[in-house]
């Protein structure tokens, strides 16, 4: 899609997903950077800080700039050491959480069931949700590709109360910290795969009206191709989220 609200009129989302990154020093100066610039307003951004941060980055961060936690538990209190909820991330003033990212899904063993009980208790605690999906070299090279996104959309979808908070990101495993961006068609590919997806199994308006989002290697330098395709409503940025020129990533489709 070539403008920020493109003929299907899904707002472009910029995320940024800083990982287990960053202190004070370095959020206090990539908010500065960011605060002084210029800024597509039409273009949704949401950053992904770690727990800790989430009330320091708000704090920092421009107004517009939406905040996400990276992991949120199924349930709102209790003996969960480690944890937390979306009642804390909402407390804290952040208005987001990214569910079941490739690393939680496979560094921490996270299954499909878990993330789909904690989309749902996060969509019922009134956060809006960016739901992660993609699938491993082994299962692209073994064509695996769709079966494996439609099994992650499947166990998303059936938790899903109400899709208007609901982003999907599509993030090749492969891709993710490689440098090895895919192609802006093999992304189209998923991404009209994952829309199809949607308007088979939940429904026609669904299907026009969610934003489906690629993440993996995204830069300054590959946004632009890739934003122009169609499916394409966005970005899930990892670690060009952590630098200044992010913000040339939030204007790629005014370039
Ligand atoms: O995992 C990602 C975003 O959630 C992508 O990370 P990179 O942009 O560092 O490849």
């Amino acid at each position: 899609m070539s403008t920020t609200a493109g003929a299907a009129g899904r707002r472009f989302l910029v995320g940024g997903n800083w990982k287990m990154n960053g202190s004070k020093a370095s959020i206090a100066e990539l908010a500065k950077a960011w605060g002084a610039a210029k800024v597509d307003d039409n273009v949704e951004v949401v950053i992904g800080a770690p727990a800790l941060y989430l009330d320091y980055v708000r704090q920092q961060l421009p107004a517009s700039f939406a905040t996400a936690a990276q992991n949120s538990y199924k349930v709102a209190s209790g003996a969960f050491t480690g944890e937390i909820s979306p009642a804390m991330i909402k407390d804290v003033g952040a208005d987001w959480v990214i569910l079941g990212h490739s690393e939680r899904r496979h560094i921490f063993k996270e299954a499909d069931e878990l993330i789909g009980e904690k989309v749902q208790h996060a969509l019922e605690s009134g956060l809006k949700v960016i739901a992660c999906v993609g699938e491993l070299l082994e299962e692209r090279e073994a064509g695996d590709t769709q079966k494996v996104v439609d099994r992650q959309m499947h166990a998303i979808a059936g938790h899903v109360s109400d899709w208007s908070r609901v982003v999907i990101a599509y993030e090749p495993v492969w891709a993710i910290g490689t440098g090895k961006t895919a192609s802006p068609e093999q992304a189209q590919e998923v991404h009209a795969n994952i829309r199809a997806w949607l308007k088979t199994n939940v429904s026609e308006d669904v299907a026009a009206a969610t934003r489906i989002i690629y993440g993996g290697s995204v830069k300054p330098a590959n946004c632009v191709e890739l934003s122009k395709k169609e499916d394409v409503d966005g970005f899930l940025v990892g670690g060009a989220s952590l630098k200044p020129d992010f913000v040339d990533i939030i204007n790629c489709t005014r370039a």
